[in-house]
């Protein structure tokens, strides 16, 4: 389609600077010209008026003599000749003559619309004698130089406007052709610049090959160019950025720390989506709030100030605050969270906010605080426990070091726990030691401490005593709160406790020691008859450390091959013969000498050793009958002790079959003795176990038979052979008729319930007669012998066999 618009239309819209340019060179060309022009004119026109001038003047010069002399001849066609002569020269156009005195000769007339230019002078007859003849006037006409003015302004003009004109448009091609339709390319470039097109660059279409110097539109354009670059590349620098800021405000998000952004006045800006799940607020309830403001439910406004304050300083002076605060959920539940508060700093490393990261730790707080009770507290009676005691004992020592004052130091053990725990069951036991803790602890004031040792023992602290007569008024108080009974398992129980004292700084200065000495002093109470309390003396030492020295014998002593069974006869009764033996064990410690198993077997029994002793005890004693009845016509039957250590090792029946199947021995070979507390002990699956060594054939009887608490529907519940009374009712059963009477009702119950009776320690002939006479089946005791090494006891039996 044709551009409707005319060329200066079109030059003027695309091109306005041309157009104008062009106007302009126009304009001032023809200022120029005209000025120059004018100034051409007039040079010229001034030059023919010259040249006229100097013509009138040559006229003067040519005819002023000859016209005076005829003047002076006064010859009138002569001077009419003259100035015609005159008027017909080149634009002269009149010559007047004035004659002295009063004639007057013009020639020529004056043109009435040209300009004129005139020169007179005067005629004299000579010019010595300077007589005036006339004056003559001689007129030019100026037109034919007004002519050529005119026609020079015509030709001047209007080859000046042409010229002007065409180099104009020249000016005008070169300036479209070389400036501006670059200009307008980068006009058009700059429009349709956006932050979207940024790859492609401004090109003119200039053939720039080979030159070396750059011009102003080479320079604009990489000037145009290089903006671009910068453009792009602080574009991508500042997607990358804000990719980079999308990324850290989604980790920020999603974090899962909770995430508290204060501004430069410590008021909070943002919060992340974690803070507000662990806290239960709303963002509306936190903006603008200082974060103390989250920490004020859980500490005193004092606390809560100062802690804050400590955040600040430290935050902006170490450029990090760590620590751990508690909180509140919008449900008022408390948290723990590990927080860290760092300064953020602006590009002149000033804070101009901070960031507090939070990091629940709720579940491994209350797992310290759990292990910091449990490494401190007992469990069952929350009371300290030793390490805590330790502990609190050091810092009474310290305490009084400074001011002169005592400690007192005592060492509790409750009297019979082990029995009533074995008898009333474990259940029982902790409840007595419950109860117990209580008792104690209520005889105490504040800053005494009561801590549970372990097992039944109690330690109490007494800081910052005046005198030892305190510490004995305690021990007084704490027997007395003992006296009423315990009720535990349906059951009234009498507990007394024992209480052995040391005093710093009196009895030793050294806690460890301290607490060695009232473990001692303890001893001695016991041992002097329990429900007493007993300052500690230096020579109680030796006891306490004799039981720790054994312990440490007692645990290398099977390895040692310390140990010896003796074997004591079971004689029936009614024909004196031999039907088994009770193995009892002996210990012959190359440093302690001979131990009494009533010393060993307890500390065995504490420390565990049992189960081992007793395997090795059991497989002996299972390979001497097997050996013996080898050689006998009627077998005999092994009875071995079982400690309720024992039967509450899982393999405790594994164990027997293990002897039993090594020795080759019927089940029916071996019994079991197994005490009343055992078969009361909850700890123990009494039904399973006894069910499983009945189902082997091994026989069972009850030892100590009357020494325990309880009623006696067990022995009915249970698979039991034999009863064992203990020796104490068979040693007085003589001269006591209750005891007479006891042993009686017994044989007759176990009789009834078709059970056998061993009696146990008879010693004298009157007894086994009275026993006998009950119809008691068995008898072991030393009447017929002591407990006998293997070698005795065959020897012994032979002998027996022979008589
Ligand atoms: N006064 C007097 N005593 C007599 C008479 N006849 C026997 N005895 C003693 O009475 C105890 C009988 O054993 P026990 O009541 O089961 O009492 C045993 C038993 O409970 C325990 N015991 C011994 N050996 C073992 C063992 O191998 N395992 C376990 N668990 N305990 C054992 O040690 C306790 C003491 O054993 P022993 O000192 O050997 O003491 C033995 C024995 O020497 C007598 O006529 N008069």
């Amino acid at each position: 389609m044709r551009n409707p618009l005319s060329w200066p239309a079109r030059l003027r819209k695309q091109s306005p600077l041309s157009f104008r340019l062009l106007g302009y060179i126009i304009l001032c060309s023809s200022v120029f010209t005209l000025v120059a022009s004018a100034a051409q004119v007039y040079v010229d026109y001034q030059a023919d008026v010259s040249a006229i001038r100097e013509r009138l003047s040559d006229i003067e010069d040519g005819y002023k003599s000859s016209l005076a002399g005829s003047v002076w001849a006064i010859d009138e066609d002569l001077i009419r000749l003259q100035l015609e002569g005159i008027t017909s020269l080149p634009d002269i156009s009149r010559a007047r003559l004035r004659m002295y005195p009063d004639a007057e000769l013009t020639v020529g007339d004056v043109p009435a619309d040209a300009g004129t230019a005139s020169h007179s002078f005067t005629l004299s007859r000579s010019a010595e004698q300077d007589y005036q003849l006339g004056r003559v006037t001689v007129t030019a006409s100026l037109e034919s130089a007004n002519e050529n003015l005119q026609r020079n302004i015509q030709v001047i003009f209007t080859t000046q406007a042409l010229r002007t004109f065409f180099i104009s448009l020249l000016i005008l091609w070169i300036f479209q052709y070389f400036v501006a339709r670059h200009l307008g390319t980068m006009a058009r470039y700059t429009r349709q610049f956006t932050l979207r097109n940024l790859d492609t660059p401004l090109r003119l279409d200039r053939n720039r090959r080979g030159k070396s110097v750059s011009d102003e539109l080479d320079q604009v354009t990489d000037a145009i160019n290089s903006m671009r670059e910068r453009l792009r590349s602080d574009l991508e620098r500042q997607q990358q950025d804000a990719r980079e800021i999308r990324k850290l405000s989604l980790a920020l998000e999603q974090s899962p720390s909770s995430v508290i952004i204060c501004d430069r006045d410590w008021r909070i800006e943002y919060v992340n989506n974690k803070f507000l799940q662990l806290t239960g607020l709303s963002r509306d309830d936190v903006l603008g709030q200082y974060p103390a403001y989250l920490t004020q439910d859980t500490l005193s406004g004092d606390q809560n100030q100062e802690l804050w304050k400590n955040v600040r300083l430290q935050a902006q002076r170490a450029g990090v605050w760590q620590g751990e605060m508690q909180r509140t959920r919008e449900n008022g539940e408390r948290f723990w969270e590990q927080v860290v508060v760092t300064p953020i700093k602006d590009e002149r490393d000033i804070p101009s906010h901070y960031l507090i990261l939070g990091e629940d730790i709720s579940i491994r707080k209350r797992y310290e605080q759990q292990l910091l009770r449990q490494a401190n507290y007992d469990t069952l009676t929350g009371l300290p426990n030793r390490m805590l005691a330790l502990d609190r004992l050091k810092l009474a020592l310290a305490q009084s070091r400074r001011d002169g004052s005592m400690v007192g130091v005592m060492f509790l053990d409750l009297d019979n726990f082990k029995h009533i725990n074995d008898t009333l069951g474990h259940e029982a036991g902790d409840n007595l030691l419950i109860e117990g803790a209580r008792r104690i602890s209520a005889c105490l004031r504040g800053t005494s401490t009561v801590a549970r040792l372990g097992g039944d023992e109690f330690l109490v602290i007494l800081p910052s005593l005046s005198s030892p007569a305190a510490v004995e008024q305690v021990a007084e108080r704490i027997l007395q709160t003992f006296v009423p009974p315990f009720h535990l398992a349906d059951q009234e129980v009498f507990v007394s406790t024992s209480i052995g004292i040391a005093l710093y700084p009196g009895d030793s200065d050294d806690s460890t020691n301290l607490l060695q000495n009232a473990d001692a002093a303890m001893y001695e109470a016991k041992h002097r008859g329990k429900s007493a309390y007993q300052r500690f003396q230096p020579e109680m030492k030796e006891v306490s450390q004799e039981r720790l020295q054994m312990e440490s014998l007692l645990r290398r002593a099977l390895e040692m091959q310390e140990f010896e069974l003796h074997f004591q006869p079971i004689i029936r009764m009614d024909d004196r013969q031999l039907v088994g033996a009770e193995a009892l064990l002996r210990w012959e410690s190359p440093t302690l000498g001979e131990v009494s198993p009533d010393r060993f077997i307890p500390l065995a029994e504490e420390t565990g050793l049992i189960i081992s002793i007793g395997r090795w005890v059991l497989q002996q004693a299972c390979q001497a009958v097997s050996r013996w009845n080898q050689e006998r016509e009627e077998p005999l039957c092994m009875a071995i002790n079982v400690s309720p250590r024992q039967f509450r090792d899982p393999h405790f029946v594994e164990t027997i079959r293990a002897a039993l199947d090594e020795s080759g021995l019927g089940g029916e070979s071996l019994e079991l003795e197994i005490t009343e507390r055992l078969i009361l002990d909850n700890n123990i699956d009494t039904d399973r176990v006894l069910a499983e060594l009945d189902a082997m054939n091994v026989r069972l009887s009850v030892d100590d038979f009357g020494t325990g608490y309880s009623a006696l529907g067990y022995i009915k519940k249970y698979p039991f052979d034999t009863l064992k009374i203990d020796k104490s009712f068979i040693h007085d059963m003589t001269t006591k008729a209750d005891d007479s009477a006891l042993v009686r009702a017994i044989i007759q119950m176990a009789h009834s319930l078709s059970l056998q009776v061993i009696a146990e320690g008879v010693e004298a002939p009157e007894e086994f007669e009275f026993l006998k006479k009950e119809n008691c089946d068995y008898a072991q005791g030393f009447l017929f012998t002591p407990p006998l090494r293997e070698d005795s006891f065959i020897t012994w039996l032979n002998g027996t066999m022979d008589r």
